[in-house]
């Protein structure tokens, strides 16, 4: 089966996006990995698929699966540049849109210079809605690594994120002790595994080992969940911009029960076909 796609990123968080509107698509976790792979595909770290929207209130549904094969409930980088593709394909020629996703309703909005918002929703910090392990809410938990202790923050944006404070993220031990807390008992779902420097209280530096994918040049609902484990422990103001390996998010959050607000570029690099 021929499909088009567009390749595009944020921050250096790549994607295949694929318009599940004006063509029908069948795809399996296999044919997931097939388009993800660098070499026999076209190579991305998640593909984004764009449905009809099944909410009332919705302009679209848009689906997210990791290289690995897996469906999530939320991308951030991804968000932002679904906004830029529907438009690009004609799809609407709305600037504010109401998409679905597995995690909730997203409102994102088109700016200028390439530049798109996106209201996250709040975060949820209830333990078992992340999902993790913990007996009861709190600010950080200990978690047990290779006979290290660590301590973590663990926030969900529809996905689940454990967050640690490092004092220099360049020599954070992203790789080698990211994929042993992305598949730790305590997160029966997995999680995505952000490694946070604080520069001040309006600038940080981040790296994330991502589920399903590994390490990423961002992470948007990383940025949005780190921001938050720094606001809650009164590291951080309201708005922050925080610096990953692909560059930089600006992230609002004004506190408990209220919206993350993430802002950044979407890029399209080219439009193909495939054959899958
Ligand atoms: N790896 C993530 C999904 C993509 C998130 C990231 N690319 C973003 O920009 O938020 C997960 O398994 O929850």
């Amino acid at each position: 089966m021929r499909v088009k796609f567009s390749k595009m990123h944020g921050l250096g968080n790549d994607f295949v996006m694929l318009d599940g509107i004006s063509q029908r698509l069948k795809l399996s976790p296999d044919k997931i990995r097939r388009i993800a792979d660098r070499r026999i595909g076209i190579g991305c770290d998640q593909v984004l698929l764009v449905e009809p929207p099944r909410e009332p209130d919705a302009d679209f549904r848009y689906r997210i699966f990791n290289a690995d094969g897996g469906e999530v409930e939320n991308c951030g980088n991804g968000a932002r540049c679904f906004a830029r593709f529907v438009r690009e394909r004609r799809l609407t020629g709305k600037k504010r849109l109401n998409v679905e996703t597995a995690a909730g309703m997203l409102q994102l909005n088109v700016l200028e210079n390439d530049q798109v918002s996106v209201d996250m929703g709040a975060p949820v910090l209830e333990p078992e809605q992340i999902p993790f392990g913990a007996d009861r809410r709190a600010e950080s938990y200990p978690l047990e690594v290779h006979e290290e202790t660590y301590t973590i923050g663990a926030v969900s944006m529809g996905n689940p994120h454990a967050v640690l404070l490092v004092d220099d993220v360049q020599t954070a031990p992203v790789t080698s002790i990211g994929p042993s807390i992305e598949t730790h008992p305590r997160f029966p779902q997995k999680v995505n595994v952000g490694f946070l420097q604080i520069d001040s209280r309006s600038q940080a530096q981040l790296r994330v080992f991502e589920r399903g994918v590994g390490e990423t040049l961002a992470c948007g609902t990383g940025a949005c969940a780190a921001m938050v484990y720094a606001h809650l422990r009164g590291l951080v103001d309201n708005q922050v911009e925080i610096h990953l390996p692909g560059g930089a998010l600006t992230i609002h959050w004004s506190g408990p029960g209220q919206p993350v607000t993430m802002t950044g570029p979407a890029m399209t690099v080219f439009h193909g076909q495939i054959i899958i």
